[in-house]
């Protein structure tokens, strides 16, 4: 038995539909995140499962009893809602509106026990609002109000937790603080809740249910749901997906990048390790340019740059010195590179090779890349590698500090690269 069930529902406004064929359940005590973009029906879709507007079709179960079988005492005592919109109507005080999570309760003609009060002043405690139980609502934050309805949801004692986008209007102390009493209480109850904020969903949800164009687009674990290629395809957005260091859930981050084609139709060959050149990597890819890097070891932090943006990376594995193989493909990088940058980073045995190599195309144009004055070249590069630079410096390598100036000695704004 399902603490809900949805099946193969349509919901329309007039002649519009919203939603069309959903069909998903929620797991006894699980947190299940609706996410999906603006107006793809997240809302209309909590308001379905909370009877607020009707369906068009399908059905509606909770604890396999029909949604619509449930008298509305019934139904409050096993759904409490937290809305988006907190605007609240009259000028109650905040117990006032938290009490009225316990109306379900509460005979018609009876006043409130000692236990009500008891259940509401916990709730105000969860929801961080004791202090404000006497103020008006209309005398406080937006953020304060929504913790009074979030607070006036926990004294409802629901079974079921439809929570819409929460948390938005929370700083981040009170979003985590208000999202860990959930996790707390998921378990006991079942958590149905929109997020817009992708990583706060991966982080708290078991489950996801993605939706696009009125439609299920996935549903699954965050890691299933949160793919890179999902979320262009229904945010039109490009994202680098990671692990989170500490859960391994997966983790977004935005490009916000135009994709500028000012490096259309040219080839550069970035050597780079240790996170040194993830900026460029980014960058260029960004601008078009045909990027190619290497050799870099497959747990370098560069290397999952590579990956992320999808760009040809020659690769080694982990404690591996550069093999014969990857040199000659790195010598067929550098051949068809119209230019080549090499970051600033340590230089050892293991990729000294990376530089060495430069010495065999003495037309190739070199630029020295270092994000800012704290990672300049002499830093790190002593011994044999240093010898090479200075090589290659005397041979007309550009040393260029920062991304901005990089970019710009190709848009011909800064020093030529010469290419
Ligand atoms: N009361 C209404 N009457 C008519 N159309 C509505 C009504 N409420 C919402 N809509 C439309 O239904 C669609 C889905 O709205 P809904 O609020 O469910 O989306 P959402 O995914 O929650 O959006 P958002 O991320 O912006 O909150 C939108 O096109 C919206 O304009």
């Amino acid at each position: 038995m399902k603490p809900i069930e949805i099946i193969d529902i349509d919901v329309s406004y007039g002649a519009k539909k919203i939603l069309e064929a959903i069909t998903f359940h929620a797991e006894a005590g699980e947190i299940l995140g609706i996410v999906g973009p603006n107006g793809s029906g997240k809302t209309t879709l909590l308001k379905a499962m909370s009877r607020v507007v009707a369906r068009d079709n399908g059905e509606i179960r909770l604890d396999d009893r029909d949604l619509d079988s449930l008298g509305h005492r019934e139904l409050a005592r096993r759904v409490a809602v937290v809305p988006q919109d907190i605007s609240i109507g009259f000028d109650y005080s905040v117990r006032d509106v938290v009490m009225m999570g316990r109306h379900p309760y509460i005979g018609r003609f009876a006043s409130e026990t000692a236990r009500d009060v008891e259940i509401c002043d916990h709730a105000m405690h969860l929801a961080n609002v004791a202090d404000l139980a006497g103020a008006s609502v209309h005398g406080i934050s937006g953020g304060e109000r929504q913790r009074v309805l979030i607070a006036r949801a926990l004294a409802q004692e629901p079974k079921i937790l439809l929570l819409d986008e929460a948390t938005s209007n929370l700083d981040v102390s009170h979003q985590v603080e208000i999202l860990n009493i959930i996790r707390d209480l998921a378990g006991e109850i079942t958590v149905v809740s929109v997020f817009h904020d992708l990583n706060l969903a991966a982080y708290y949800c078991d489950r996801l249910l993605l939706l696009k164009d009125r439609k299920v687009y996935a549903a699954g674990t965050p890691g299933e749901v949160l793919t890179r290629e999902k979320i262009r395809e229904v945010f039109g957005m490009e994202m680098l997906v990671r692990p989170h260091p500490l859960t391994g859930r997966p983790y977004v981050l935005p490009v916000y990048m135009h994709r500028s084609g000012a490096g259309a139709n040219r080839r550069v060959h970035v050597v780079c390790g240790g996170g040194t050149g993830s900026d460029i990597l980014h960058l260029l890819h960004a601008a078009d340019f045909t990027v190619t890097c290497g050799v870099l070891n497959i747990l370098d932090t560069d290397y999952g740059t590579a990956m992320h943006l999808g760009l040809p990376c020659i690769a080694e594995p982990p404690f591996h010195g550069i093999t014969t193989g990857s040199l000659s493909r790195l010598r067929e990088c550098l051949e068809s590179a119209d230019t080549v940058i090499v970051t600033a980073m340590p230089i050892g045995r293991g990729n000294l090779d990376n530089l060495r190599v430069l010495l065999d195309y003495p037309a190739k144009p070199v630029i020295f890349y270092a994000r800012d004055h704290t990672a300049r070249m002499e830093d790190y590069t002593g011994g044999e590698a240093g010898a090479v630079l200075t090589e290659l410096e005397a041979r007309g390598a550009l040393r260029i500090e920062g991304a901005e100036e990089l970019l710009a000695c190709f848009s011909g704004d800064g020093p030529d690269p010469g290419c």
